[in-house]
């Protein structure tokens, strides 16, 4: 179903989609407290946006500063090329949806939806009509005449995220909207978020903290740590080509070896680690005999007994022993160590499982590790 984006609201810009956001140069404090530093971001219109990190990061901060809720300290956002720094919220054409539902409890799910229309004035068969296709886009149709108190939590959101999208927002933004849903109901929701998103054609701007959501949801992500966006990008780019040890360890468990440049070729960076040399990407500007860091995820590693058992396209890296091997029903998960740390490997379910305290050969695919600068 495609979704009559005719509005009296902002159109869209000659020849585009509405919505793209530009945040420039945007710097916060709180208290004489940094919060975001000088952050440069641009979301194109119509895409599905995450900001993901850790909680403290500045995620909802900026989220709030697009928003207009936020009086900052230096820097600029615009939406489809127009500075709004100084528009108030309410004039900046946004939608939210936030954690805790907000919907007005002594109205049914059809006028919770109608509400923000009518405070524009939308009258009679306009009305209906928007309502009627906002229940179609979110499903709620035959839960229209409900009250909030008569429904799950899963489907009080659908209700939020309708009510942010009846006014045709150029920019929905969402802060950790599945955050009070149980797990199950976060990816159902989730796809569901993604859907709607994509027919209503609304760029949008989602905050979490949880890497699979962000996976599921982003056409592309925004990883923060402490007032920074440290990288962006799609998220299997980021998953695969993180740029910091911080990016390769908050996006999902890692496998890191102290290493040293040896050389590049054809693009790739070799690094010599105690006795073996690994080919992998990442780090050109790297010197030979600079000190980096080697850093591969478990499924990108294989284990063997010797040297001469090393699968075909794969490079050791080093000989450890097995402290401990778990069956997880579509894997097993194998953890190891030698002198310089622990390590975790994931092995196929049909796999023998190794023994504690057995010698092993950790092995990597060639050119699928990532070489980060030592020490981040
Ligand atoms: N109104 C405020 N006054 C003072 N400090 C604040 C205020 N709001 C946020 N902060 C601080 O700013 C930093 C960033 O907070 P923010 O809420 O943006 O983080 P977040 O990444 O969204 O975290 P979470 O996932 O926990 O919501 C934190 O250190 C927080 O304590």
């Amino acid at each position: 179903m495609r979704i009559d984006m005719s509005s009296t609201n902002a159109d869209a810009p000659a020849g585009g989609k509405r919505g793209e956001v530009n945040v420039d140069k945007v710097t916060c404090d709180f208290s004489g407290n940094r919060v975001l530093h000088e952050t440069d971001l641009t979301v194109q219109a119509g895409e599905f946006f995450t900001l993901l990190g850790p909680s403290g990061s500045g995620k909802t901060t900026l989220l709030r500063i697009i928003a207009g809720l936020i009086d900052f300290t230096s820097g600029r956002v615009s939406i489809d090329g127009s500075d709004v720094t100084r528009l108030p919220t309410q004039q900046r054409d946004i939608g939210f949806v936030f954690q805790n539902y907000a919907l007005f409890p002594h109205l049914t799910v059809a006028q919770n939806i109608a509400f923000g229309l009518k405070l524009r004035k939308v009258r009679g068969a306009a009305l209906t009509k928007r309502v009627d296709e906002i229940l179609d886009l979110t499903e709620l149709g035959s839960l229209k005449d409900r009250h909030p108190s008569q429904l799950s939590g899963g489907q009080q959101q659908r209700v939020a995220l309708g009510r942010a999208l009846a006014q045709r927002p150029r920019v929905l933004l969402l802060d950790e909207p599945l955050g009070a849903l149980d797990r199950r109901l976060r990816q159902d929701l989730g796809s569901e978020i993604r859907r709607i998103q994509q027919e209503s054609e609304t760029t949008a701007i989602y905050v979490t903290h949880d890497q699979e959501e962000a996976y599921i949801l982003s056409d592309r992500m925004g990883v923060m740590e402490a007032g920074f966006i440290r990288q962006v990008g799609a998220p299997r780019e980021v998953y695969s080509a993180p740029t910091s040890a911080f990016v390769a360890n908050f996006l999902g468990e890692t496998n890191t070896f102290p290493g040293e440049v040896g050389g590049h070729e054809a693009g790739a960076t070799v690094v010599r680690v105690g006795d073996y040399a690994v080919t992998a990407t990442g780090q050109p500007a790297l010197k030979p005999g600079e000190l980096c860091t080697l850093s591969a995820r478990p499924e990108q590693i294989r284990l063997s007994t010797g040297l001469g058992t090393v699968p075909a396209g794969f490079e050791p890296v080093a000989d450890v022993t097995v402290t401990e091997a778990r069956f997880f029903g579509q894997t097993i998960r194998v953890r190891l160590s030698d002198v310089n740390g622990s390590y975790l490997v994931d092995l196929d379910s049909s796999d023998s499982i190794p023994e504690p305290g057995a010698p092993a050969v950790m092995s990597i695919r060639s050119h699928s590790a990532v070489v980060l600068p030592a020490n981040r």
